[in-house]
C-alpha cells in the first residue's frame, strides 16, 4: 500500500483523531457482536502505547442527522474500556466547545470516545464545516474504519483536507489482504457470490470475470441466471430487467475461459417462512407455485468440490435464506468447505461473516473482512474514498 500508516508518524503527545467503525449490532442496549471493537484494538493500543492523546470517532446505525438515544456510543465505550484495561472517557457530543474543553484535558495515553458522528446532518453530507470542527480537535487524522471507508463523509474523508492523514492497522490489513488477493491471486482462484439481488452484485461479477478461474453464483441472485438459461424458477427471486445482463455474463464467462457454476438443485418452499413446507428438487423441476430458498445437496457437494480444487477462495453473500435454520444448509456447507480447505480463504463482510461466525468456523478462515459494503466495493475494483484521502508515502 502506498499510503502512510501510523507506523510512519510520531504520535507522542499529539492529539489523534482516529476514525473507527464501531457500528456494532445492538439489541436492547446490549452489544451482540463486538468483532469490530476487537478489530480496532491493535491501532488503539499502539496509539496509547506511543503516548498519543487518542480521540475516537465512529458512527452507529443510521440516525439520519438526529440524536437517537438508542444509537449513543456509551455501551461501546464501556466494552472498549474492558478490552483496553483502562478508562475510556465518553462525551455526549462529537464537536463543540465542551468537546474541545474535554480534549484539552487529555494526557498522553488517554482515550476519549466522541458521540455518534451521524447525529450531525453534516457527517453524511461531508460538510466542510463539520470536517473542520473535527479537525480542530486534533493534530493528526488516522482512518481505521475500513467498514465505512466506502463512504465519503466528514469523519471518513472531509477531515483529511485539514490534517495530516494516515491509515490504521486494520484499514491497512484489510486493503493488503483483499487488494493483494485481487492483484496477484493464487490459482485456481474461485469467487463465490451469493446474496439476494443481481442488481447489487453487477459490479462485482463484472470485475471478477476478468480475474477468477471459477465463479460460483448461488443465493437469490442465481435464479435470474437459471431463468436466463431457460428453466422455470417458480416463485423464486427474479429480476426480469437483469435477465439480459445475466445472459451476457454467461457468454462472457465462456469467452474468458471462466468456469461458471450455478445451482444444479434447490430446496424449494411453499412460502417464505421458517416453517414452510420444503423439498429438494432438480434445478429443472422447480414447481410453478414454489420458491427456491436454498441450494440443494448436489449443489453443496459441487460447490465444495470446486473450493477443494482452489488455491484462493473469496466468498461474499449467503447461498440461501440462512436466517431460517431450514434454509441455512447451503450457506453452512460453503462455510465448512472454506474452513476445511488449505487454500487461502477470504470472507467478505456482512451476512457471510455472520454466517461463518454462527457456524463457529470463523477462526478457520484466513481473513474475515470487517466491511460489508466496503469489501464489496473493493471486489468491484473501486477506490474507496476513505483511503484515497490519506497521505501517500514519500
Ligand atoms: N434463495 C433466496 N431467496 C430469497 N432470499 C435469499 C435467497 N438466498 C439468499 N437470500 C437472502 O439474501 C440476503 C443477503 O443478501 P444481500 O445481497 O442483502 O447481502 P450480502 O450479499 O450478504 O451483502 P453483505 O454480506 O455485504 O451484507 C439474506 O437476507 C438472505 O436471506
Ligand atoms: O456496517 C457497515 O457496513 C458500515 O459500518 C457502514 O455502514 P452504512 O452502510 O450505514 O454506511
Amino acid at each position: 500500500m502506498n499510503k502512510k500508516s501510523i507506523r510512519d508518524v510520531d504520535v507522542r503527545g499529539k492529539r489523534v483523531f482516529c476514525r473507527v467503525d464501531f457500528n456494532v449490532p445492538m439489541e436492547n442496549g446490549k452489544i451482540t457482536d463486538d468483532t469490530r471493537i476487537r478489530a480496532a484494538l491493535p491501532t488503539i493500543r499502539h496509539l496509547v502505547d506511543q503516548g498519543a492523546k487518542v480521540i475516537l470517532a465512529s458512527h452507529l446505525g443510521r440516525p439520519k442527522g438526529k440524536v437517537v438515544e438508542e444509537m449513543r456510543l456509551t455501551p461501546v465505550a464501556r466494552r472498549l474500556a474492558e478490552y483496553l484495561g483502562k478508562p475510556v472517557a465518553k462525551v455526549d457530543e462529537a464537536v463543540g466547545p465542551q468537546v474541545e474543553e474535554r480534549v484539552s484535558q487529555l494526557e498522553e495515553g488517554d482515550v476519549l470516545l466522541l458521540e455518534n458522528v451521524r447525529f450531525y446532518p453534516g457527517e453524511e453530507k461531508n460538510d466542510p464545516e463539520l470536517a473542520q470542527a473535527f479537525a480542530r480537535l486534533a493534530d493528526l487524522y488516522v482512518n481505521d474504519a475500513f467498514g465505512a471507508a466506502h463512504r465519503a463523509h466528514a469523519s471518513t474523508a472531509g477531515i483529511a483536507n485539514y490534517l495530516p492523514a494516515v491509515a490504521g492497522f486494520l484499514l491497512q490489513k484489510e486493503l493488503e489482504t483483499l487488494g493483494q488477493a485481487l492483484v496477484n491471486p493464487r490459482r485456481p482462484f474461485t469467487a463465490i457470490i451469493g446474496g439476494a439481488k443481481v442488481k447489487d452484485k453487477i459490479g462485482v461479477i463484472e470485475n471478477l470475470l476478468d480475474k477468477v478461474d471459477n465463479l460460483i453464483i448461488g443465493g437469490g441472485l442465481s435464479y435470474t441466471f437459471i431463468h436466463a438459461q431457460g428453466y422455470g424458477i417458480g416463485k423464486s427471486l427474479f429480476e426480469a430487467d437483469k435477465e439480459e445482463l445475466a445472459k451476457m455474463f454467461i457468454r462472457e464467462a465462456e469467452a474468458k475461459g471462466v468456469r461458471l457454476y450455478l445451482p444444479v438443485d434447490a430446496v424449494v418452499a411453499d412460502r417464505f417462512a421458517p416453517d414452510a413446507d420444503a423439498k429438494v428438487v432438480d434445478i429443472s423441476e422447480i414447481p410453478d407455485d414454489m420458491q427456491a430458498l436454498d441450494i440443494g445437496p448436489k449443489t453443496r457437494e459441487l460447490f465444495a468440490d470446486v473450493v477443494k480444487s482452489s488455491q484462493l477462495v473469496i466468498w461474499n453473500g449467503p447461498m440461501g435464506v440462512f436466517e431460517f435454520d431450514r434454509f441455512a444448509q447451503g450457506t453452512n456447507a460453503v462455510a465448512k468447505a472454506l474452513a476445511e480447505t488449505d487454500a487461502m480463504t477470504i470472507v467478505g463482510g456482512g451476512d457471510s461473516a455472520a454466517a461463518i461466525e454462527k457456524a463457529g468456523l470463523a477462526d478457520q478462515v484466513d481473513h474475515i473482512s470487517t466491511g460489508g459494503g466496503a469489501s464489496l466495493e473493493l471486489l468491484e475494483g473501486k477506490v474507496l474514498p476513505g483511503v484515497a484521502v490519506l497521505n501517500d508515502k514519500e
